[in-house]
């Protein structure tokens, strides 16, 4: 089966910056992956290579197969990436948000207004995207990474700024979404989160990858009480959030 991604030895300085620095990983098709490392490991500019948003200096990535550069306008249409929610079109609501990127991909009104309602929001469709809590605003950039129906979602700290409650809602959500069949790649600041919903982890700092593997699997090997512990093994140092 072909690996959702396959990324080989990528590289990448700004100036004297190694912000990423011989990553190679691979992601299962169906696996709920998760890159985690403190601000600065280089985990952005790592997928930003793997989705195809930036240049590798060295190495290269497949995606579904196909590598990701040159620009593979095939590939977006497979490919869904969350945004932040700073990055919503001002003052739309959230039904006018998701039917707007539904539009970029020719999917038609009513799979947005139903997509919005699977992520919860029907209630709120007719609220401004400023007026949406963190946790509805999280939901609805969600939804719009998965309107055109995409076999693999990038999801960058998607419950960051949450509270307890908000983040465990959104975490049944994301199982929802690995579960219907889609490959999820998450990147977080949370070691619980990618304890309980990551099948591996890999671990970056500094622009490498330490280790990749299960997270039972890295606690067991290193002798640690849990991913927090393993993190702490790795680097040296406690988990910056
Ligand atoms: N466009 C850029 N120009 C110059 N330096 C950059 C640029 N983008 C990232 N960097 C630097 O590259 C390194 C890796 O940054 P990157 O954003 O990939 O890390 P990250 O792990 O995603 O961090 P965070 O968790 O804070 O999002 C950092 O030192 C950062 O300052």
């Amino acid at each position: 089966m072909t690996a959702a991604i396959s990324a080989r030895d990528l590289r990448k300085r700004y100036g004297d910056v190694h912000a990423v620095d011989g990553v190679s990983f691979e992601v299962r098709a169906g696996e709920f992956f998760g890159l985690l490392g403190p601000n600065g490991a280089g985990k952005t500019t790592t997928l930003e290579m793997v989705e195809g948003l930036r240049r590798p200096d060295e190495g290269r990535a497949l995606l579904l197969g196909e590598p990701s550069w040159p620009r593979n306008p095939g590939l977006l249409r497979r490919v869904g990436v969350q945004l932040q929610a700073s990055a919503f079109f001002e003052k739309l609501t959230a039904r006018e948000q998701i039917r707007t990127f539904a539009s970029l991909y020719g999917v038609a009104d009513e799979r947005a207004d139903a997509m919005l309602a699977e992520v919860g929001l029907a209630e709120k469709a007719g609220t401004r995207e400023d007026r949406l809590s963190g946790g509805q605003a999280q939901r609805l950039s969600i939804a719009c990474a998965l309107v055109h129906d995409p076999e693999l979602v990038f999801l960058d700290e998607p419950t960051t700024g949450l509270d307890p409650q908000a983040r465990r809602n959104l975490w049944d959500l994301l199982r929802g979404i690995n579960a219907a069949g889609r490959t999820v790649v998450l990147t977080t600041h949370y070691m619980d989160e990618a304890e309980v919903l990551c099948d591996r982890v890999a671990v970056m700092d500094a622009g490498r990858i330490l280790r990749v593997g299960p997270p039972a699997e890295l606690a067991a090997e290193l002798e640690a009480d849990s991913l927090e512990d393993v993190f702490l093994q790795l680097t040296g140092r406690e988990y910056r959030e």
